[in-house]
């Protein structure tokens, strides 16, 4: 059986993040799930048995001294020795900004195929085969590759399922420094997070206010929403472009791009640029007082209404629910 790589990115404090589920997942629909784990040092017992628990049947575990200085070049140094190792018929990255890079150098490396943010993954005859939604989820693409693995960036949240839980084998090896050339991180600060709430791309539940919210002080009846419901806050452009929220809530074509369980519009007309962002979320509810609103064509519950009249009624049932 061929081998499928997924790279495990872990997070500040050494512990296997949510995404590893989804990635290792789409790499057992392949063939063997294999995880890439790229550290400083050693791995412990907790990390491997978490890999195993995500169904990784074996954990390619390279140590770098560079690491934490050098910008992504031993993690591409540890996929291509991965690849030449693993022989893989696909390697799957998280959609994020790292992720997305590792994948574009790796391609060029490898002289192989790549696919930025897919939403599905299946293999056809030994041949993997990457699904994107595009054009504002109006089409949706598949993808093979005809030389090398195919190296592809999966959308978070898209891939549902879990691959079953083995005990992991770990194989670990030391990479010699990179002869690539490299940038260098000199200095670096931690992002400061002022919220409790999840993080927008890998929500299961996201709460998005649009321009019918008319004001940045009444945009907290979205927060008040996603904090019933345990969700994270998203919003349109037109609510970015004026003021209510900051740009990094931004869902859609030039903002993030979600894949939840659940996303509910508030006030959001449902422009295309808007959909290519949330058509994947798996249900979708819309609350908006023009009947006609495209938002609607989309949304699995719609509810014609002024969110001000609506949206607090939702949030007393859901508070006398949870009494
Ligand atoms: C190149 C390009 C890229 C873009 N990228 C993005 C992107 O990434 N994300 C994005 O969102 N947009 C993007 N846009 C903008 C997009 O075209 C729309 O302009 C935007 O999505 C509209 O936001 P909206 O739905 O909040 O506002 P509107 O279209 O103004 O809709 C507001 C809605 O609120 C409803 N409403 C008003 N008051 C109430 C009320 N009290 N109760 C209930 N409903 C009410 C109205 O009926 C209306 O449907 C992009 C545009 C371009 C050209």
């Amino acid at each position: 059986m061929t081998n499928a790589l997924a790279l495990i990115g872990l997070t500040p404090d050494g512990t296997v993040p949510p995404a590893a589920a989804a990635l290792l997942a789409g790499a057992a629909r392949l063939g063997t799930p294999v995880a890439v784990v790229v550290t400083g040092g050693a791995l412990d017992e907790p990390t491997i048995s978490a890999l195993g628990a995500s169904g990784a049947r074996q954990v390619l575990h390279y140590t770098a001294d560079d690491l934490a200085e050098s910008l992504l070049t031993p993690v591409v140094d540890a996929l291509a020795a991965a690849v030449e190792s693993a022989q893989p018929s696909a390697v799957l990255l998280e959609n994020v900004i790292d992720g997305r890079e590792v994948a574009g150098r790796l391609a060029v490396r490898l002289g192989s195929g790549m696919v930025v943010d897919i939403v599905d993954i299946r293999d056809q005859d030994g041949l993997p085969v990457a699904t994107t939604s595009v054009l504002g989820g109006a089409y949706t693409v598949e993808s093979v590759t005809d030389g090398g693995p195919l190296i592809a960036t999966v959308r978070q949240g898209a891939i549902e399922g879990t691959a079953a839980a083995v005990t992991a084998e770990v194989i670990s090896a030391a990479l010699p420094p990179s002869a690539m050339p490299s940038a260098v991180v000199e200095s670096s600060n931690d992002a400061q997070v002022t919220s409790g709430r999840p993080e927008l791309r890998a929500a299961t539940r996201v709460v998005s206010g649009g321009r019918g919210l008319q004001s940045k002080e009444n945009f907290v009846l979205v927060e008040q929403l996603a904090d019933a419901l345990g969700a994270a806050v998203g919003a349109s452009r037109a609510a970015v472009d004026a003021g209510y929220v900051p740009q990094s809530a931004q869902v859609g074509q030039t903002g993030v791009t979600v894949s939840p369980q659940l996303y509910v519009a508030l006030g959001i007309s449902g422009a295309i640029q808007h959909r290519a962002g949330m058509q994947t979320a798996k249900t979708i509810v819309a609350i908006n007082r023009d009947p006609d609103a495209p938002i609607f064509d989309i949304a699995d519950f719609g509810i014609v209404g002024d969110v001000f009249t609506v949206v607090p009624q939702i949030i007393e049932k859901i508070g006398t629910a949870a009494r």
